[in-house]
């Protein structure tokens, strides 16, 4: 919307959290991303993991929950374009899906890299 005037930057930020509110609200996969999020918080707390280690975790929800935007904003923009069954439709989904889908996958590794020997820790402190 070239020449029409730029709304002041209070309401792009409020645009923003428009999207994402109604992304979390509506989206199944968004809803699980925030629960894994507020559990590895309790997670990294409990375990007292490194600065390091918060920031890794961090990036990470951050790039998964960017990616379901994305997801949600293409899947979006394909149903109001078409509700024929298209190819092309089609592939614009599926990669969307499956670039939350690698990054998710990556995250739960790193998760498991962090937490699964100070878990394994913990218990043999209780167990022994
Ligand atoms: N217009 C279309 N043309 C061809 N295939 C489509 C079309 N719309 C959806 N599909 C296929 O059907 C699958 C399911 O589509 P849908 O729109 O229900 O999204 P979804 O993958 O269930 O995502 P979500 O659960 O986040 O809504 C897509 O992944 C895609 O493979």
């Amino acid at each position: 919307m070239s020449g029409q005037k730029k709304p002041p930057l209070y309401k792009s930020f409020g645009f923003a959290f428009e999207g994402i509110f109604a992304v979390v609200k509506k989206e199944r996969n968004m809803q699980i991303h925030c629960c894994m999020m507020v559990l590895v918080i309790l997670a990294g707390l409990f375990f007292q993991i490194s600065a390091v280690e918060w920031c890794i975790c961090f990036v990470l929800f951050g790039l998964i929950m960017s990616l379901e935007l994305v997801n949600t904003a293409v899947e979006s923009v394909v149903d109001l374009v078409t509700e024929e069954r298209r190819p092309l439709a089609k592939l614009a989904k599926d990669a969307a899906a499956g670039a939350v889908l690698i990054a998710s996958i990556m995250a739960a590794v790193a998760g498991l890299i962090i937490f699964l020997p100070k878990g394994w820790e913990f218990l043999v402190g209780v167990m022994g």
